[in-house]
Formats: C-alpha cells, structure tokens, sequence
C-alpha cells in the first residue's frame, strides 16, 4: 500500500461499516478501489469470489481487472468479480432466470429492438423524435424501477399517463419475445431481491463486500440495488464527485451520494484533496470553474505539481481550421515533446463534431481510434447477417427472429408478428416454433402465413448447412439465401456503396475464418463470445471521444474542440436551465489533462448550408485569465507559429541524428 497518502491508506483500511470517499477529480477514488480490492484479498480478509466491484464501464472493468492482477499474485484473484451494473444484472438474470420468469437463452434488446416495439406499439405516422421521446419516458420509469402500474400513478400529465400505458404494453411484448432490454438488467434483479428477503440474503452470502467506483452517476434502480447487495450491514465502499455527475439526462441521480448518509447513518465520509493528475495551471483552471457552481459538499484540491504550462485557448476561423490546428499541433508535439500518439485525446461535445476532426488527423497520418463511433457490429447488414446466425444457432432467440424476419422485408407485418407472438406465448413456443406451426399460420392472412413458410424453409435449408460449413462459409451463403445482398443490391445507388455495404458482411464472415469447428453448437458459443468481443481496443492511438465517455480517464494532453456557447455549453441545457451539468462537464474535460489543456472555438460553423456565427463559450470567461494564453486566428502570428512549429520539428529530428 505504499505511496498512499494517509486520507486514502485509511479508505483502503476501514471496513468496519459503508465508507463514502467523497473527493474531486484526479484524488486517487478510483486507485482507492484498486488498492483496496487488492487488501481485502490479500489480507485474507475476504476472499476474491466474494468480493465485487462496480465500475462505470466495461472499458473501466476491464483497466480495474488489469490494475487488480498486478497487485495480486497468482490465482488468489480468481472468481472477482468486477463488471458493471448492467454486466451483474445480467448474471444474475442469467443464474436466477425461473425467478424473473425468462426462459433459458433469453436475448437482451438494445435500443433498437426497443424502438422497433415501441413504433409498432404507437402505430405509424409520429415522428422519429416521438417514438424516441415515448421510448426515453419508459426507460426512465424503468431507471426509477416504477412497474407500469407505480408509473401510472407517479404520472403528471397525460404524456406520462401516455408514456405507462405503453410501458404495460411493451413490457408484456417482452415477456412473449422471452426479453429483457437494458434497463431490466437493473430492475428485474431489483425487483426480485426486494420481494424476496430469501434471495436477497442469499446474494448478500455471494457478495460479501461491494465497491462501487462513479458512485454519482448511479440512477434509482442502480442505488436501490447497491443497497439490497450491501444490506443492511452496509459491507461496502462508495466513492464519486458530485462535480463530475454528467448523466442526470439518463436518470442519474446525484442526490445518491446524499441519500447514503441518511440510509446509514453509520456511514463514514473520507475525503481526499490532493490531486495528483493535474498540472497547477490546469487544476486552477479546474477548481476556478466549478466553484460557479452552488455547492452543498465544498472541496478545493490542491497539488504538488508546479504551475506547468498556460492552458491554451484558441480562436479559431471554423471548424476546419480547428481541426487543422488540433491535429498540427499533435503532429508538433509527438516530435518535439516526445508525446506517445496514445497520450493524446481530443473531446467534443457531440459525436457529430468527429468527422472532420478524422480527417485531419488522415490528412497527417496520425493514428486514432474513435470512441463510441458506429462500431462494426453495430452496422445495419451486419446486425441483419448477426440476426440470422443467432436464429440458426438457437431457435429460441425470439429477438433474432424479429430481426431476421423482417431483413429483407417481406410480406410479414407488425400485426402479424404481434399476432404470432402472442400465440407463441399461449403454445408456449418461440416464434421460429410457431412459425412453423401449420395451425398457428391457418390463423394468419395467406400472405403472411406464406411469408412466414419461406422464410422458415430458408432457415431450415441453412440450418441443415450449418452441420457442414464453417462458420465463415456459413456467413457467406446466408447472405445469398436469405435475401439479404439482393435487398442491399436494390437499396444502393451505386456499385460503390454496394460494395462497401457488402465488404462489411465479407469482413464478418472473416471473423468467424479463424474458427476450427462446424455445426450451429460451435456457431452459438461463438456468437455468444463476438457479442463480449472486444470491439477494437485502442493501441497507441490519438483518442477522439465524446466528454462523457471520456469520465474516469486521464492523457497528457487534452483538446476540448468546439468550446462555443450553444454548443459546450449546449443550447438546449442553457434554455433548459441545465447549465450546472454543462459546468460539470467541462469540469470533466478539463480535468481530464495532465501537463497541457487546449480549449478552442470557431467563430463561424456552417449549418444547414448557412453561416452562423459563433460566441466562445462562457465558460472560458469563468477561467482564471493569469492561467491562459489567448491565441487567436490572426493569419500572421499563426503563421510565425508555423514556422516556429516547423523549426523544432527540425531540431528535433535533428537531435535524432545526434543522439
Ligand atoms: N497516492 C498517490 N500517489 C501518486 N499518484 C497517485 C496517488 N493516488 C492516485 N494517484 C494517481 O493520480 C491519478 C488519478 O487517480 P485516479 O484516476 O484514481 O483519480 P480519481 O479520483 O478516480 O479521478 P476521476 O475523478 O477523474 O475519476 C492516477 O494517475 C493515479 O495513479
Ligand atoms: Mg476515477
């Protein structure tokens, strides 16, 4: 444990009741969790299998399982469990899958499933921005692990009353597809615990001591559940910042931190102030900032680093120009500071904002990795091409069948889906079985029934392939079979983009070349292994990712791009009142650097084909004006810092020679 400071060896130390460590960023909360994990098991105290830590992400789980596996030798580590609230739903689910009444292999919904039952439940002709809003009003009843009924009645007004209405339908629409969708990992467990004391102390047996890392930005049903895990021996440590609570917008609910104290008054709060992340300039920059907030837990850190360099703000012509400078001065900076590429991150407010952040950085040959962009498994043919080796593999993947069924589309609609299902669910069937079912498709249109009777010859003509090909062959011919490339064919306007679309189910098939076995067992486990997969971790890479994603993380040089007002912070939280969050997440941004900060503006975006003029955002005028050093978009001085730039690029490759 050496190397902690004495306020964090005593967070580390105590485990006679629940700890809260209640610190701003960059204090070590995190390495508090990793270092005490790390003292449970080795002291003996518990071991490993019943202790669990919660992180924000899996990216996170999986850094806390690396940072864990160094400080503990051996397989003294084996049976942790570190994942997080959703991932722990989720075995729960799948362990006490009776209870929550789900069949085994039940599938998960992402948010697409969902606002496909979401649309047909409404019916045709809303807006997107409807379904959407309908959808994001059943989730958060859901977040606040309201059953339909609590959410009729906690309803204000005849949207909500709307809103539970549809929730009963859709949770019912669930059960017949054997489902859950992402927030039921959360309430379903929940549910199940609070009614069922036996359970509950059961768990309690399993998971003996909890810590819970981002312990702001847990919502009703995350709390409620961290408090049945813990009980009310409350065995637990919580660390968060209410500073850093960035997702009230998906029903986080920051309050948590305070409602700690009050569920257990035993609770004791451990607060830490030095900050060992941040430069002196960045950190005044940092703690400047949110003092503007309203404050009900004040906390000023402080830290041994000297000043460091001035944050730099830059006035920039539009957004090309920033992202030019951006990637010019990475380029700069990875020659003459001898910055690795993976050092550097570039965070912006919205996702839309990357795309010509890319092709800057292309343009420089610069290597990056962007977060959260539409990530490979996540494209339109490939889910499709996905949604038919699942039905191959396990007919009972209800949620599969929906998919598979309608890429390409044929004559089978909403109704008779629904239709289908709620057969499937008195015969209880899965939908591929009813589908086959001859007197269940007597009840049906002719089309549909025929509908239904070609897609499942297809199913079962691909299936009985599946005994011999591999994996990859399989892929291959599926995309012939069932349609999907004629459909793709016909959606395309050009060779080009036909191409491209079907390289990505090319690429899919190659996946799967690497597989030795045949037959649909090995095809399943495969399945099952691709949807944990890692999706491309990045290497020494340049990060581009939005603010929110960038929580928890730490580079030696950070650029926040498109610091405008309207935009960081956004127009809708400045008409909305939610100006604070928009502060925290700067907060988040800035605080995310070690040794240098960039903060830059366009004074013009173009928008909808029109130019619009830009204010820099208001938050840079609340930063300590000692601390930054302005530079603006004046053609002469940047062309100066051109040849400035180019010089130490000189000497720099030039010391190479020396050296
Ligand atoms: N006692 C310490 N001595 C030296 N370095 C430390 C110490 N504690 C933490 N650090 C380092 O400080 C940095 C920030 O730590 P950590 O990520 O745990 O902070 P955090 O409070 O979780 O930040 P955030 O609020 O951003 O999540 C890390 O690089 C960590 O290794
Ligand atoms: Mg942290």
């Amino acid at each position: 444990m050496s190397g902690l400071n004495s306020p964090q060896k005593l967070a580390v130390e105590y485990t006679d009741g629940p700890l809260l460590v209640l610190a701003g960023a960059g204090s070590g909360k995190t390495r508090v969790i990793t270092e005490k994990i790390a003292h449970l098991i080795g002291s003996g105290r518990h071991e490993a299998k019943h202790v669990a830590a919660i992180t924000f992400t899996n990216k996170a789980a999986r850094e806390m399982r690396e940072r864990v596996a160094k400080r503990v030798k051996g397989d003294k580590a084996e049976g942790l469990t570190i994942s997080t609230f959703h991932s722990l739903g989720l075995k729960f689910l799948q362990i006490e899958h009776e209870r929550a009444k789900l069949r085994r292999g039940f599938s998960i919904f992402d948010t697409d499933d969902q606002m496909g039952i979401v649309k047909d439940l409404l019916g045709p002709g809303l807006k997107n921005d409807a379904y959407e809003s309908m959808r994001g009003l059943v989730s958060r009843a859901k977040n606040e692990a309201l059953s339909p009924e609590q959410a009729l009645e906690a309803a204000r007004s005849a949207r909500e009353r709307e809103a539970a209405a549809l929730y009963a339908k859709y949770q019912q629409r669930l059960q017949a597809f054997n489902a859950v969708d992402f927030d039921d990992l959360i309430r379903l467990p929940l549910t199940l615990l609070e009614a069922e004391p036996d359970l509950a102390a059961g768990w309690r047996e399993r998971i003996r001591y909890l810590l819970v890392d981002e312990c702001q930005d847990t919502n009703g049903a995350q709390y409620r559940l961290l408090k049945q895990l813990a009980g009310a021996r409350g065995n637990m440590t919580c660390v968060g910042d209410d500073d850093q609570s960035i997702y009230a917008w998906r029903g986080a609910n920051p309050e948590n931190l305070d409602l700690l104290a009050v569920d257990y008054p035993n609770l004791k709060v451990v607060k830490l102030e030095q900050n060992y992340r941040c430069s002196g300039r960045i950190l005044r920059c940092a703690n400047t900032l949110i003092a503007k907030n309203p404050h009900a837990h004040l906390k000023q850190l402080w830290s041994q680093h000297g000043d460091g360099e001035n944050v730099r703000v830059w006035a920039c012509r539009n957004n090309e120009h920033e992202a030019e400078r951006v990637a010019g001065e990475i380029h700069y900076l990875k020659q003459a500071k001898d910055i690795p590429w993976g050092e550097f991150a570039i965070l912006f407010r919205g996702n839309h904002q990357s795309r010509v952040l890319e092709k800057a950085l292309q343009l420089l040959r610069i290597p990056y990795h962007l977060t959260g962009g539409t990530a490979f498994l996540d494209r339109g043919e490939v889910k499709d091409a996905l949604s038919w080796l699942r039905v191959l593999a396990n007919p009972d993947d209800d949620a599969a069948f929906l998919r598979a069924i309608t890429s390409p589309k044929r004559e089978v609609g909403g109704t008779t889906l629904a239709k289908l299902a709620e057969m499937a669910q008195q015969a209880h069937l899965p939908l591929s079985k009813a589908a086959e079912n001859i007197a269940m498709l007597k009840q049906l249109t002719p089309r549909a029934a025929a509908g239904l009777d070609e897609f499942t010859r297809i199913v079962h003509r691909l299936r009985d392939a599946a005994e011999t090909l591999t994996p990859a062959e399989l892929t291959k011919q599926l995309a012939e079979q069932s349609g999907l490339l004629a459909a793709i064919r016909a959606q395309c306007k050009d060779e080009a983009s036909y191409l491209r679309r079907k390289e990505n189910l090319d690429e899919l098939a190659s996946w799967f070349e690497a597989v030795k076995g045949n037959g649909p067992g090995e095809l399943a486990a495969q399945l099952a292994l691709l949807s944990h997969a890692d999706r491309g971790e990045p290497g020494n890479e340049v990060r581009l990712m939005s603010l929110h994603a960038a929580k928890g993380l730490e580079f030696r040089a950070v650029f926040v791009v498109g610091c405008e007002d309207g935009n960081l912070p956004h127009e809708h939280a400045i008409d909305e009142g939610g100006l604070e969050e928009e502060r925290r997440l700067m907060y988040v941004g800035i605080t995310r650097a070690k040794e240098r900060l960039y903060l830059s503006h366009s004074a013009e975006i173009k928008r909808w084909g029109e130019h619009q003029h830009l204010l820099p955002s208001r938050f840079i005028d609340e930063l300590p004006a000692g601390d930054l050093q302005r530079d603006g978009a004046d053609p002469e001085l940047e062309s100066v810092q051109k040849k400035e730039r180019g010089r130490a690029h000189m000497d720099a490759i030039a010391a190479l020679f020396d050296s």
